[in-house]
């Protein structure tokens, strides 16, 4: 650290707070006046005498509105008093080793060219590069595929790394630099960059294809088998469940063939094909993670370690710099456990149609998360201390060791090296051990990020959200429907299930973290209790102008007013938050969408199977989101167009509530005309408008269900299916008794 004779050690990051905070804490004020004159309401109105659907109905949605409005003063935690963090790279002096662990699962799903490019990213770090240990873990080690391309990658980084260096290049996955930066050509100060350009370019390419190729075919020629003994691991008989653990040391920062044409160290790079057997529980990326956890404490063992996923490659080269001012600040590193930066993904189209973006999470709600204990750990782009995340409590007078020993002994040749290393990535090793529990990422959730960031503040750690400008990591969100759905299903899931567990923030960090953080984490796990009232809330009302049942205040009633106020007000502010976050009005609503959409399909799902799997019913599963599509699923996704063309259950129900809906719009259209005395705008104004919305908010459904021709048309059985079941349910209510 600098030290400054006049004012002592500067420190390496600074917190601010956002601006602008009172002005919405009264306007929130006021918004929490309103739900509770809406839930006076509700109690002070209840229908006791009359119909009993009515009721029901009226209990419903009194029960929804006390939810949503719980739920509102939740998110009130996350948005009282965000703070910001700005770094000082320029003043940091020692620079820690760092292991950056890649997971992959699956060559079909997750091409092994994007997966090099994200390991490239990360070698190229500005960084000291003996400083830097990449480890991939493979966990689709059945095929030889992965391992041939990190083999190509290693020769190609020989070339990379140099040229980064030379020319301070930011962008440093090959494949995102040469679609970002076109050839240059002009100034003579760019000859040298123009040429360099093409060279490099070609050997990218050259490479690109000879890994696509392999790719495609599905295996290794026999000439290239012949290249690295390391080959030798795989047989006739590996199959991605059922292999031997593979521990390969393909650049080994040592010997003379670790250094890049230009005589200088490449960093280590160790590739990780855990043993995989039939009938052993693997614990998905938990497990890979932990895997590398052990083999890197034996190769390099360096404090901080950084994880991503395969398709998160870095974007910044200076992330790491970043990161290490937090944990090397004087006074306040030492507490930090991780370093949070935001998940951002590349191929987001203009409008966000999927509200893959979490606009408003990374812009606004991860620094409300920080200004109370600290962020949540997201999986990706996440830079952990290496004591923290295998279990270690903090504790206040412990001064971190910078420089970490590993156990490898220089005289050890590589092989006997590697097979010390297999042996922690058996099948066996975890047995009998805190593994999973105590140490390491948290099984048993779909989402290990979450718990395992929990269970580090609970420690007593705190963590930090960094979000500078120049984004440090881009992902691929997934480019259909059905995809952002099933991976909704699994984070939902994971998120309620850590709320029913005993790693509930309420237990689990009980006295260990602030109150306003288990409120914020609880934000998060109640996603999935949210399908419910929301559910009811498209569903009950819409049913209830069939019966012409009010639920809500007449327009000649003032009890309307908190109604409006809340509903419109919240509209407003929400649509100003999102703009300001850098989104359009557009993108809002799309968000908007797949807010009713994820609400009413994965939640629900994720709801129904986390209590299940509590009570020892469900198995736990992962879903590995798909990375590449059709070429025309990826045209309809450029072009903004929804695509349905899965017969899945989840499209069922979204068609239903869109069926529903028009039905009861048209109802009250009947009635206004048919029998004008009654009144019905009067009466159901509100619950007519509420059709209205969700109507438009599903435009796009009724497009896919009855006028497109394409291939991502809502499947012809999911919509029989669909009508049917609304007119059932319409019939049902029509001419049920009472
Ligand atoms: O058995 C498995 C399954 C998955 N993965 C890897 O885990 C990562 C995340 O999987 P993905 O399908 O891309 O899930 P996402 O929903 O995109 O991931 C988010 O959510 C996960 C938790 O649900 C976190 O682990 C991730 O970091 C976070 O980006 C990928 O690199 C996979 O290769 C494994 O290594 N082994
Ligand atoms: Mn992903």
């Amino acid at each position: 650290m600098v030290r400054d004779d006049d004012h002592g050690t500067l420190p390496l990051f600074e917190t601010k707070p956002m601006k602008g905070r009172l002005a919405y804490q009264l306007y929130a004020t006021s918004v929490f006046v309103g739900i509770i004159l809406i839930w006076v309401y509700r109690y002070s109105h209840f229908p006791a005498t009359g119909d009993p659907t009515g009721r029901w109905a009226w209990l419903i949605m009194s029960a929804s509105e006390f939810w949503f409005g719980l739920y509102w003063v939740l998110s009130q935690f996350v948005r009282w008093n965000p703070v910001f963090r700005s770094t000082f790279k320029e003043r940091l002096v020692v620079l820690p080793g760092i292991d950056v662990f890649v997971c992959t699962a699956d060559t079909k799903i997750e091409p092994p060219i994007m997966v090099i490019n994200t390991v490239l990213s990360v070698l190229a770090y500005d960084y000291p590069p003996e400083k830097i240990n990449v480890y991939l873990s493979d966990d689709d080690g059945g095929s030889e595929l992965m391992f041939y391309a990190l083999l190509e990658a290693s020769a190609f980084a020989k070339h990379w790394l140099p040229f980064c260096k030379k020319f301070q290049v930011k962008t440093t996955s090959p494949g995102a630099f040469f679609s970002n930066v076109q050839e240059p050509d002009e100034g003579l100060d760019d000859l040298q960059f123009s040429h360099d350009w093409l060279v490099i370019k070609k050997l990218y390419n050259q490479m690109q294809d000879r890994v696509k190729t392999a790719t495609r075919l599905g295996r290794v020629s026999d000439e290239t088998r012949e290249l690295h003994k390391g080959f030798n691991e795989w047989n006739s008989n590996s199959a991605s469940d059922d292999h031997q653990a593979i521990v390969q040391i393909l650049i080994d920062g040592k010997n003379s063939t670790s250094l890049d044409i230009e005589g200088q160290i490449l960093p280590k790079l160790v590739y990780v094909a855990r043993e995989k057997r039939p009938h052993y529980s693997h614990n998905f990326k938990a497990g890979a993670l932990n895997t590398l956890i052990r083999v890197s404490s034996v190769i390099s063992n360096s404090p901080i370690i950084l994880t991503i996923d395969c398709d998160v490659y870095s974007d910044n080269s200076e992330s790491v710099k970043d990161a290490m001012c937090c944990f090397m600040d004087e006074e306040n590193g030492n507490k930090i456990a991780y370093v949070q930066f935001p998940d951002s993904s590349h191929n987001i189209t203009e409008h966000d149609m999927y509200a893959s973006c979490f606009r408003v999470p990374n812009e606004l709600e991860m620094g409300g998360m920080d200004a109370n204990g600290g962020p949540c750990y997201i999986g990706s782009g996440c830079f952990h201390r290496r004591t923290a995340l295998c279990g270690a409590q903090y504790a206040d007078k412990l001064k971190p060791e910078w420089i970490t020993e590993n156990t490898r002994n220089e005289q050890e040749s590589t092989g006997v090296l590697q097979k010390r290393c297999k042996s922690l990535a058996s099948c066996t090793y975890e047995k009998d051990t805190q593994w999973g529990k105590e140490m390491g990422l948290l099984y048993g959730f779909p989402t290990e990020d979450v718990v395992t960031g929990l269970a580090m503040q609970s420690r007593g750690w705190k963590s930090v959200y960094l979000n500078p400008k120049k984004k440090g990591f881009v992902g691929i969100a997934p480019v259909t429907l059905l995809d952002v759905l099933v991976q909704h299903k699994r984070w939902s899931e994971g998120q309620f299930s850590i709320l029913i567990s005993k790693c509930c923030p309420f237990v689990f960090g009980y006295q260990k973290i602030p109150f306003t953080l288990q409120m914020s984490y609880t934000l998060y796990l109640l996603w999935a209790a949210n399908s419910l009232p929301t559910l009811a809330y498209v569903t009950v009302p819409q049913l209830c102008i069939l019966k012409d049942i009010p639920l809500f205040p007449k327009v000649s009633s003032l009890w309307i007013l908190p109604f409006l106020y809340v509903i419109i007000s919240q509209y407003i502010y929400s649509l100003g938050e999102f703009v300001i976050c850098g989104g359009s009005v557009k993108g809002w609503l799309n968000e908007q969408r797949m807010w009713l959409f994820k609400r009413t399909t994965s939640y629900l799902i994720a709801f129904l199977d986390a209590l299940l799997g509590q009570l020892g019913f469900s198995k736990l599963g992962f879903t590995v989101t798909p990375k590449v599509v059709d070429e025309d699923v990826l045209q309809r996704y450029k072009k903004e167009v929804m695509e349905f063309g899965n017969a899945s259950g989840m499209f069922t129900g979204l068609a239903f509530i869109a069926i529903l809906n028009v039905v009861g719009l048209f109802w009250c259209l009947k009635t206004l005309v048919m029998d004008p005395g009654k009144c019905v705008l009067d009466r159901l104004v509100l619950q007519v408008g509420l059709c209205v919305v969700v109507v438009w908010i599903n435009l796009p459904v009724y497009e896919g269900l009855f006028l497109r021709k394409d291939a991502g048309k809502v499947p012809t059985s999911v919509a029989c299916n669909s009508v049917m079941l609304a007119l059932m349910a319409c019939m049902f209510v029509l001419y049920s008794n009472s």
